[in-house]
């Protein structure tokens, strides 16, 4: 049996800018699939692009999915089974594109991702993610075949999936650190390629911060491009680790104790600010990461993030428990210091 994790899995056309929904047609075309496609979409975007999609794509089908969860990926299939479908067309925010990744995954058939959102780097990426039971971290799952991105849509939705996306880009900061760590102190398995290009995604979109606004489809773009490249470097590294460490983790726990408060990416940019301090101590990291999510209207208490601080400190302290993945948290930090940590930050 193969093992794909050592695989370098990407999609073969990427295909972002304004007005590309329309090219979505040719995009697929060139892939030589077969089959009637299936559109895995949920109510909104359905309605603001669904039928310009399905105008793209003849004969082709539609299921809508209400939430990510287990029961919709099996109804997906189910429908995926009744149209004997080829390939799905994952049309959304992340869940309907996560519910049709794995589904795909399941059905051994390609997916193709379109993004009517740019709220965190699943749309791309080989990992899929169903927040749901004991397993919230995404798991492998079939890359997508392609992506299109159109940034007229993107820009138009709202401005807060949008920071979300940002912030899930600034959180790799983090993650490479907590995979360095874990390099040094526990001998995992650490990719320069990988670590390296999610270290300048982080850094790019810090830089281009004061460009990102509401409504501009430049910033669209600066979003998207973001998570493109951040996907890439997961495929690179044959996991999550390059965008994903103690902040994810922390967010993780966020999503059983608390679940449906927040968004996936502004919670792991709460917690960035606060691993970066554990990193660095004070005057490093932590303050620029904080000034950018503050200048992107990103949240950075945990009160913007509707949890408690009984709630937040809970998360801290059994984030480390969730998954075999070495942090910045090592076993476990004491009560005491994760509340140090988050009222030195301001984040409590
Ligand atoms: N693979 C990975 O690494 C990760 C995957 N995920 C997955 O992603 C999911 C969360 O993703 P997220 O994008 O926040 O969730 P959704 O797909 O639910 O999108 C968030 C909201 O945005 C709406 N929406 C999407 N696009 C537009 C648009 N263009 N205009 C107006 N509204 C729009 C949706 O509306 P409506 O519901 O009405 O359609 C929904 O209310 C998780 O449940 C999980 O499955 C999360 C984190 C990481
Ligand atoms: O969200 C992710 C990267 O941004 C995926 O990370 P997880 O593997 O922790 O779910
Ligand atoms: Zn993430």
């Amino acid at each position: 049996m193969f093992d794909k994790s050592k695989w370098i899995r990407l999609p073969r056309n990427v295909v972002v800018g304004h007005g590309m929904l329309d090219e979505l047609g040719a995009a697929v075309g060139e892939l030589y699939l077969t089959g009637t496609p299936l559109i895995v979409t949920s109510p909104s975007p359905n309605r603001i692009v669904g039928d310009r999609v399905r105008d793209q794509l003849p004969a082709s089908e539609t299921v809508v999915v209400e939430e990510a969860s287990f029961a919709q990926v099996q109804k997906v299939i189910d429908a995926a089974e009744d149209a004997e479908a080829g390939y799905l067309v994952g049309l959304g925010g992340g869940k309907p594109i996560d519910t049709a990744k794995m589904a795909s995954d399941e059905l051994g058939v390609g997916f193709v991702s379109v993004p009517t959102a740019a709220s965190h780097d699943g749309i791309v990426s080989g990992r899929g993610s169903i927040p749901e039971g004991d397993t919230r971290h995404s798991v492998a799952a079939e890359p997508p075949l392609a992506v299109v991105a159109d940034t007229e849509v993107v820009a138009d939705a709202p401005w807060e999936l949008t920071t979300a996306g940002c912030a899930d880009i600034i959180s790799n900061y983090t993650a490479v650190a907590d995979w360095k760590l874990a390099k040094r102190l526990k001998g995992v398995e650490y990719s320069e390629y990988g670590g390296a290009l999610s270290q300048m995604t982080a850094e790019m979109l810090v830089d281009n911060a004061d460009l990102i606004r509401p409504g501009l489809e430049e910033s669209a773009w600066i979003v998207v491009k973001a998570l493109v490249s951040s996907g890439v470097a997961m495929s690179i590294a044959g996991s999550s680790r390059p965008a994903s460490g103690a902040e994810h983790l922390i967010s993780h726990q966020l999503d059983r104790i608390a679940p449906g408060r927040a968004l996936h990416g502004h919670q792991v940019g709460v917690a960035s600010i606060m691993t970066a301090y554990l990193h660095d101590g004070p005057g490093g990291l932590w303050q620029d990461i904080r000034a950018a999510l503050d200048s992107l209207g990103a949240p950075t208490t945990a009160a913007d993030l509707d949890v408690s601080e009984a709630e937040l400190l809970e998360a801290m302290t059994s984030a480390h428990e969730i998954r075999d993945r070495y942090t910045v948290l090592g076993d476990g930090i004491t009560e005491k210091a994760a509340r140090d940590v988050a009222e030195t930050t301001g984040v409590i």
